[in-house]
């Protein structure tokens, strides 16, 4: 009987060529290179997902063992939805591959006993989440003496800011920031405090005391912040030669994902783990797209990569799979102006649309927004979904205007920027004034307002709740000595000072000048709470002004608080929630985009000083900086590119209406490759 042989693959070899299906020639080149240090500079849209996703697997199909190979990410979700297209390649090998963000890596590795041993903690330290570690250098500010806490409270309507002046109260925030900067940029604080932080100039020696005490707390308790994860692990392969080796053994394999927005300490912990091992290093980015700055990311370590790894091969992923030629044609001509950066012309897969990106002015902020709304419910009715379009902006406070004017046309939508405007604690306050006065018995209002006060504590704010709530007229009660005796004594200058501002933001008339209202609260003692209590006080001030341009289009304070209020339950989907529903329209910051597509995609506001914004504009290598943030949002749409901006505004929806300027990031591409439209009869276009 003849003997039966059956033939069996080459060695892998079909395995691995799988892996490489669907990719582009350039793609396949990047995905299979060989090993040492690759740099790959992707484009948008150009496919670097795909590639990072196929290169993992073309290493595990090379016999590389999943459990070597160490894949950061910038965030979580971007490492899951790798590992999700992993494993439709390699099955469940891909779960076996270290991805994840750098703080979710050194995590795990902390977490092995001899390393936390070998830094001093025990392995089951606790992580504290940012507002913990606010509170702790709070805590760490007051027992120094350096904060607000046991000394007199501030004057009102003074000019104490809380950090700016010597000898004053330090803000833990301010402090917290020039701390973690410090540490992620390698940089001496006192360089940090001259560069970033000109409030804390002087004041070195007490911020230092302050990081003394604030590290010997953290350790007493066995925490670490999030900073603390990627110092901690520096420090063991610095500190523990043997712990370098072992863990360079470990990860033979190292990918870098969005390498622009990596910080300087990020890429030191990788490159003397490359370094201290087999050396195979790949790097992805895009130069262009490098939008992270403030936080401390080094635009530099992309940038100056093949200059301290000579030698690396250089791959460019060029053909953009996401965009209309029309759209890729404008956004090369947008990031030209850009004198940095590596020379790259991004060429579309796609057919012509004959749609140019479409620049619309219009008169003032109510019709920018009556226009989105419109061009979205006419894309609606023409057959285009809800979850495809999303409206992009600079600063959060430029949507206020459109969430009303969405709210009341009833079309759904998602904030992508963090909590929903009128979900913010800084919204609510004012909220809370406009509520005790649209209805005195409001007590949830009540209780928020009381609890501002300092000095007023739970206890304190029901007994005078207790007081006021039986009267016929609780507003009238407040302003009783009966009230004024169940407050604190201690508290009862503040609480007099509550009790007049209210009577001012009375006398503007809420019911019928909402407008009016919102700005006597910003005239009032509010403004300093808000200062003291919260974190980023300028701009939740600007929050509030856009808050009043709202307002300014009710004749009832009752339909807009109602409208608010109904807003909540009805839209109030967190973003971050996992099981966000897919057909609502998005509403996002440039920043929460990144990485993300649309079919239509509108870029509002588009006016000097918004975008770019001003602030950052003034900063040396700010505008470039500002540029790339513009080209990473119009980089986002696939169909359809809309671009918006007012020729009026009004801060805070009351006088004075100035003239704005149109963005130069618009005025500068070339006429030939968009179109105008006007919106009103009477606006020019520029
Ligand atoms: N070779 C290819 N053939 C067809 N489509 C592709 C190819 N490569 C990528 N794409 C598609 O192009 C789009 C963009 O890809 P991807 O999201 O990976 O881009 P990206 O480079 O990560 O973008 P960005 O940096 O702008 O966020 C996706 O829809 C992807 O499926």
């Amino acid at each position: 009987m003849a003997r039966r042989i059956t033939l069996r693959k080459a060695a892998g070899r079909s395995d691995w060529e799988a892996m490489l299906v669907g990719l582009n020639e350039v793609q396949r080149l990047a995905a299979a290179a060989p090993d040492g240090v690759n740099l790959i500079l992707a484009g948008p849209g150009s496919g670097k997902t795909r590639v990072i996703t196929h290169r993992v697997a073309w290493l595990i199909g090379q016999g590389v063992a999943p459990e070597s190979i160490l894949l950061t990410t910038f965030t979580r979700r971007a490492a899951r939805e790798m590992v999700a297209r992993l494993s439709s390649l390699v099955g469940p090998a891909a779960d076996q591959v270290w991805a994840g963000t750098f703080h979710q890596i050194a995590n795990r590795l902390l977490r092995r006993r001899e390393f936390a041993e070998a830094l001093g903690y025990q392995s089951n330290f606790s992580i504290l989440d940012a507002e913990d570690a606010l509170d702790l250098v709070a805590q760490a500010i007051d027992e120094l003496g350096l904060g607000t806490r046991g000394r007199s409270s501030t004057r009102r309507g003074g000019s104490e800011s809380g950090c700016g002046e010597a000898g004053g109260p330090l803000k833990p925030s301010t402090v917290q920031a020039a701390l973690s900067l410090a540490l992620n940029t390698r940089t001496g604080l006192p360089r940090i405090v001259e560069e970033r932080f000109p409030e804390l100039s002087g004041r070195i020696e007490q911020v230092e005391a302050i990081a003394r005490t604030y590290a010997a707390k953290k350790r007493a308790a066995n925490a670490m912040d999030y900073d603390d994860l990627l110092v901690q692990w520096m420090r063991l392969m610095e500190q523990r030669p043997d712990a370098r080796d072992r863990m360079a053994r470990e990860f033979t394999h190292l990918l870098v994902d969005e390498m622009q927005d990596t910080n300087t300490l990020q890429i030191e912990i990788v490159e003397t783990l490359a370094a201290a091992g087999a050396g195979n290093l790949t790097a992805v980015g895009d130069d262009a797209q490098s939008i992270y700055r403030f936080r401390g990311a080094n635009y530099d370590n992309l940038l100056k990569f093949p200059e301290r790894h000579p030698g690396c091969r250089v791959f460019r992923l060029e053909i953009n799979y996401r965009s209309t030629p029309e759209i890729v044609a404008f956004t090369n001509d947008s990031i030209r102006h850009n004198v940095e950066g590596f020379p790259k012309t991004l060429i579309s897969a796609r057919p012509a649309s004959h749609l140019k990106p479409l620049a619309a002015a219009t008169s003032n902020a109510y019709e920018e927004s009556d226009l989105i709304c419109q061009l979205i419910q006419e894309a609606v009715e023409a057959g285009r979904r809800l979850g495809e379009i999303a409206v992009l902006y600079r600063n959060h406070h430029d949507s206020i205007v459109l969430q009303g004017d969405l709210v009341t046309r009833g079309l759904k939508y998602t904030v992508r920027s963090g909590l929903r405007f009128f979900e913010q604690a800084h919204i609510k306050d004012v909220l809370a004034h406009l509520r005790v006065l649209s209805n005195p018995r409001d007590e949830t209002a009540w209780r928020r307002l009381l609890l501002l006060l300092p000095g007023i504590g739970p206890a304190a704010a029901s007994r005078i709740l207790e007081t006021i709530l039986p009267t016929a007229n609780p507003l009238d009660t407040l302003a009783t000595a009966e009230a004024m005796a169940s407050a604190p004594p201690r508290a009862r200058g503040r609480f007099a000072a509550f009790v007049a501002d209210l009577a001012q933001i009375r006398a503007a008339d809420p019911g019928n000048r909402p407008a009016e209202a919102v700005h006597a609260v910003l005239k009032s003692g509010y403004t300093e709470i808000l200062k003291q209590k919260y974190e980023h006080p300028e701009q939740r001030l600007k929050d509030i002004e856009q808050l009043g341009v709202l307002a300014a289009r009710y004749d009832a304070l009752d339909r807009l608080v109602a409208d608010l209020l109904l807003a909540g339950d009805v839209y109030g989907m967190d973003t971050l929630e996992p099981d966000e529903p897919a057909e609502t329209l998005v509403l996002s910051t440039v920043h929460q985009a990144k990485g993300l597509e649309w079919s239509m995609v509108f870029v509002m506001r588009l006016i000097e000083e918004s975008f770019p914004n001003a602030r950052a504009v003034i900063e040396p290598g700010g505008l470039d900086e500002e540029r790339r943030i513009f080209y990473v949002a119009i980089t986002r749409a696939k169909d359809e590119l809309i671009l918006t901006y007012p020729h009026l505004l009004s801060r805070g929806g009351r006088g004075p209406v100035v003239l704005t300027k149109p963005s130069r990031f618009l005025q500068e591409i070339d006429v030939n490759l968009y179109e105008r439209a006007i919106v009103s009869r009477d606006v020019e276009p520029f």
